[in-house]
């Protein structure tokens, strides 16, 4: 297996984020005050499948904490710390926000960055792992939110996104000092913790569209967590034992998703004699609304019922070592364009753990949730935006 790189901060060359010139923060978005809750949760259901108990019960986890989401904040935290890691380097480029539920929306960001004088951007979505969720439905909502940005220069414009990046070096070092440190919060005389890596549940037709091309949404899980609990363990001295459990299912009872939950599974640890815990949130790039209601909130009363001792480890947030990580993300990623475009062999891309880099540009039927049922939504960043 291997460990985490430490490489010293790539130069950023000469070429620097060639051809790009602006980058777009893409993330999920979130209500600011109460009055946003339910025009937000209607934006991300339209057309799903979402019983009505479920919506009025995640307005309510909004409402608990004043109707405002972190993710905002979280997200401008995030843009703040990339423009100063960009500007270490000497890149000097745009970063323009944007999301697919609540503003700011995709397609202003997009104005805004073409305002800028932007004719390529390069995106990059604040979700690590790849699948419907994570990947192509950002990539749907980009492709229309395309669509909708005037160009009256007459040039088009055009957005490449960076890889999903769970196995990005940056991102795994990120979680394993989270980890290292939520060890060192436990109290000394409690047992040695369990480590319970904890990501968002999808559905298991999801799960299955996500390995169309490679390995699937829970895979990709699996690699990102035996190689933090691995690094984990050899920086704590003593091997620490782990399992991945989810969190926020919705969708009908009748629906599988994928489980465990993250309450049954502390249940089944502590019948089983399991006595300290460690959460590590390792499916989520900050400690948003799901982080904060249903592993916060819920899991930790679950455990704390339990008799169990629980502590949860940081998501990535703007920790060092994931920002300097996506910045050389984006270098790679330019480097990957001016490969591409010149016909040129593509430079090395660094990985964390067992699997390969994502793919860069998404294959035909890629995370694809409805083939062959309906006509499907157009994508950015693929091969072919209509399969
Ligand atoms: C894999 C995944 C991530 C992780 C990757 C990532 O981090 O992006 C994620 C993130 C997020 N999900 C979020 C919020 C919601 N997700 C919902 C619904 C759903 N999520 C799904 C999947 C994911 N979601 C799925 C399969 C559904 C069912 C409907 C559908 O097929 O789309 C619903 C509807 C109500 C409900 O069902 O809970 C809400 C309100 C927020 C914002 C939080 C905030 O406001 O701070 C964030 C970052
Ligand atoms: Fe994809």
């Amino acid at each position: 297996m291997t460990p985490p790189s430490t490489d010293p901060t790539p130069d950023a060359g000469t070429a620097g984020l060639a051809p790009y010139d602006a980058v777009l923060l893409f993330s999920f978005g979130g209500p600011n005050g109460p009055d946003d809750v339910l025009p937000f949760l209607r934006n991300v259901t339209a057309g799903k499948n979402i019983p009505d108990e479920r919506l009025a019960e995640v307005a309510e986890h909004y409402h608990h904490f004043g109707g405002r989401s972190p993710i905002n904040e979280q997200n401008l935290a995030l843009r703040a710390a990339l423009q100063a890691e960009l500007a270490r380097r000497g890149l000097d480029v745009p970063v323009v926000w944007g999301n697919r539920n609540w503003e700011p929306y995709t397609r202003d960001a997009l104005a805004e960055a073409r305002a800028a004088g932007a004719h390529r951007i390069v995106a990059l979505v604040t979700s690590a792992y790849s699948s419907y969720s994570g990947c192509r439905q950002y990539r749907e909502d980009l492709w229309a939110a395309l669509d909708a940005v005037a160009t009256p220069d007459g040039e088009p414009l055009v957005v490449d996104k960076a890889r999903s990046y769970f196995n990005h070096p940056g991102f795994v070092q990120a979680n394993v000092d989270a980890v290292v440190e939520a060890y060192g919060a436990t109290s000394a005389d409690a047992a040695w913790p369990r480590l319970v890596f904890v990501t968002h549940s999808i559905p298991d037709t999801m799960e299955a569209a996500s390995a169309v091309a490679g390995a699937s949404y829970r895979e990709q899980h699996l690699d990102v967590a035996r190689t933090v609990a691995a690094a984990a363990g050899q920086r704590l001295g003593r091997p620490v034992e782990w399992d991945l459990a989810f969190c926020s299912r919705s969708g009908p009872p009748s629906q599988p998703w994928l489980e465990p939950d993250v309450n049954d599974h502390l249940e089944a640890l502590a019948a089983a004699g399991t006595t300290s815990v460690v959460l590590s949130p390792i499916g989520f790039v900050s400690d948003h609304m799901e982080v904060a209601f249903d592993l916060d909130t819920e899991a930790l009363a679950t455990a704390h019922e339990l008799g169990m001792t629980a502590v949860r480890a940081d998501s990535v947030g703007v920790r060092e070592p994931f920002v300097r990580g996506l910045v050389d993300l984006l270098l790679e990623r330019a480097a990957i364009a001016r490969a591409d475009d010149a016909g040129a062999p593509r430079p090395a891309e660094a990985t964390a753990g067992d699997l390969p880099a994502f793919r860069s540009v998404c294959v035909p039927g890629c995370c694809r949730m409805r083939e062959g049922v309906d006509s499907g939504r157009p994508a950015a960043c693929s091969v072919d935006p209509w399969s």
